[in-house]
């Protein structure tokens, strides 16, 4: 198996201060990687590091067997490292293939494959990013990302603000594009049990540390362990909140999912971004 990604022994972090302290990774080709941990464990602090977004303050972080260190960001995509990031970054003032072309523009991509794992977007290639429901913003920000034809890509809490029952369709795309492409992919996830459904591999960190890594299959088995050691009484709560909201967008998305409305929006979209 080809390696894709290979970090090693990474400490990263802000003003000096180590926010990832010797964390050891790797991702190859055709296999999906979920990155777990409560909120503030370093996840997106690993991806903006890999991508160049944050430099590396120890150890290396290898893309396709060359060291990031020195790399600028903007070359990350050309060499075929795409990164969807939290917020999802999209041109929210333009429309939806205005947001598309520019990517593959910029990276001379394909950008019909791209829309190809998404159709729910080609009704909407005219309709400005910033009206889209949450979902669907999410579909264009990895539409956009695919149109580079990535060898790895990096997903950062696809599930952000969405229904569960979106992240369920959305996820399994991921699977998708790694059969048909042979590429690998870095999840970061909130949403753990998703997040085991679609993965091969899956790596904790908390508090910066690496904690647990292994098949799916193990960490599942000890992701009852793991919530009450590390993810605390507060996450529990947390995550308890969450599910009650998800579960009346869940329900209402189901609905709309039976009667086949193509209009409807069942997504939340929290960043009123719209
Ligand atoms: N720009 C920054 N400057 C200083 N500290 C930061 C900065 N960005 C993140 N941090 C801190 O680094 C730590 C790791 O944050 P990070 O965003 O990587 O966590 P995370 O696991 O992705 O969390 P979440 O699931 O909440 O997004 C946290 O303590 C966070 O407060």
């Amino acid at each position: 198996m080809t390696a894709l990604l290979e970090i090693d022994g990474l400490y990263s972090g802000y003003a000096g201060v180590a926010m990832v302290r010797d964390l050891n990774l790797t991702v190859h080709a055709g296999e999906i990687v979920a990155l777990l941990g409560p909120n503030g464990a370093g996840k997106t602090t690993t991806l903006l590091t890999t991508s160049g977004l944050n430099p590396v303050m120890k150890g290396d972080i290898r893309v396709f067997g060359r060291s990031v260190r020195g790399r600028p960001a903007h070359r990350a995509p050309r060499e075929g490292l795409a990164h969807v990031l939290e917020d999802r970054s999209l041109f929210y003032q333009l429309t939806v293939a205005e947001n598309l072309r520019l990517a593959a523009a910029r990276s001379k991509g394909d950008l019909a494959r791209a829309l190809s794992y998404f159709p729910a977007l080609e009704p909407l290639l005219g309709r400005r990013a910033g009206l889209l429901s949450g979902g669907e913003q999410q579909m264009l920000a990895m539409a956009r990302a695919l149109t580079s034809k990535p060898r790895l890509l990096m997903v950062d809490e696809m599930s952000l603000g969405l229904a569960p029952v979106i992240v369920e369709r959305l996820l399994p795309v991921l699977r998708r594009i790694v059969d048909d492409t042979g590429a690998g992919v870095l999840l970061v996830e909130q949403h753990v049990h998703l997040a085991l459904e679609v993965a091969d591999r899956a790596a904790v960190l908390v508090h910066g540390d690496l904690v647990a890594s292994g098949t799916t299959a193990e960490i599942a088995g000890r992701a009852a362990a793991l919530e009450s050691t590390y993810f605390g009484a507060g996450a529990e709560v947390e995550a308890g909140a969450d599910v009650g909201a998800d579960a009346e967008a869940g329900a209402e998305a189901e609905a709309d999912a039976r009667t086949g409305d193509p209009e409807a929006d069942p997504e939340d979209n929290p960043e009123g971004s719209r």
